[in-house]
């Protein structure tokens, strides 16, 4: 066992998310699927973490565990203190609704209510939220808040969704495939959203993406081949999302 592992909580102190040998199998039927062969890694607080990888090689299987929306069938994955892999549904409720906000490919939003009112939805039942129309300011929607989605363009329903997501202030934001449905330019634009409110909450953001260009964003590149983490990059500058070009 890993020296930290072994201490008090098992915890590592610099992590916000600690996973040892991490694996999951899919069982259907007759039929196995291993979505991760053994996982391990440190993610500290504020980095931007960008998962490569080619199709069914486990990046939303991974974001799916560290979201709180599935189990690890073995290893360890620790958000700070909290050891994920014992909790069972009502403990990973009460983390995802606490710590975690989700960005999707499709937004998601409530279409017969405002920008405003869809990111009220959430702040209304979260424990110390910002404001809608502040959330909405930080994605740069502040004069769309009166916009129902029919009216905005794919970008900025996304970035209402974006704004959604960080209204309770998590401290994880978990993004899978934000730009996948966006052409270039406003996907950038979506990009940059997600790395204001980086840099002005210092939210830890996962971005998974097919769109090898949004790696320079990043602090760190996890690539995933077969179900491990085969390559990982350090980017000793981050790029601006204005630089990028797909
Ligand atoms: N609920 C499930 N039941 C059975 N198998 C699953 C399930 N979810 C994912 N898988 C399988 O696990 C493997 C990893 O899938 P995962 O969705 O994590 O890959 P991915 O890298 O996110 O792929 P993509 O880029 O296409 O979204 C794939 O073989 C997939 O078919």
């Amino acid at each position: 066992m890993p020296q930290a592992d072994t201490r008090a909580g098992g915890r590592m102190d610099t992590g916000v998310f600690t996973a040892r040998d991490l694996t999951k199998v899919y069982r259907t039927g007759e039929v196995e699927v291993r979505a991760l062969r053994g996982l391990t890694f440190e993610i500290t607080a504020g980095e931007v973490v960008v998962l490569l990888g080619p199709s069914g090689s486990g990046k939303s299987t991974l974001l799916n565990i560290m979201g709180g929306l599935d189990q690890a069938t073995s290893g360890r994955l620790f958000f700070k203190d909290l050891d994920l892999t014992t909790l069972d549904d009502r403990g990973l409720t009460a983390y995802r609704r606490r710590h975690v906000g989700f960005v999707f490919q499709f937004y998601n939003l409530v279409p017969s209510l405002t920008a405003y009112e869809n990111v009220a939805l959430v702040t209304e039942i979260s424990e110390n939220p910002m404001r809608p129309d502040e959330a909405l300011a930080l994605v740069g929607l502040e004069a769309r808040m009166d916009h129902f989605p029919a009216q905005l363009s794919g970008g900025e329903q996304q970035r209402v969704a974006i704004a959604r997501a960080i209204a309770k202030r998590p401290e994880v934001l978990l993004c899978d495939e934000p730009t996948g449905a966006l052409d270039s330019k406003t996907g950038i634009r979506v990009i940059e959203a997600l790395l204001g409110v980086n840099a002005q909450l210092g939210t830890t953001t996962l971005i998974i993406t097919h769109n090898a260009g949004i790696q320079e964003v990043a602090d760190r590149v996890f690539f995933f081949a077969d179900g491990r983490i085969s390559q990982e990059i350090r980017n000793e500058m981050r790029r601006a999302a204005a630089e990028l070009t797909w």
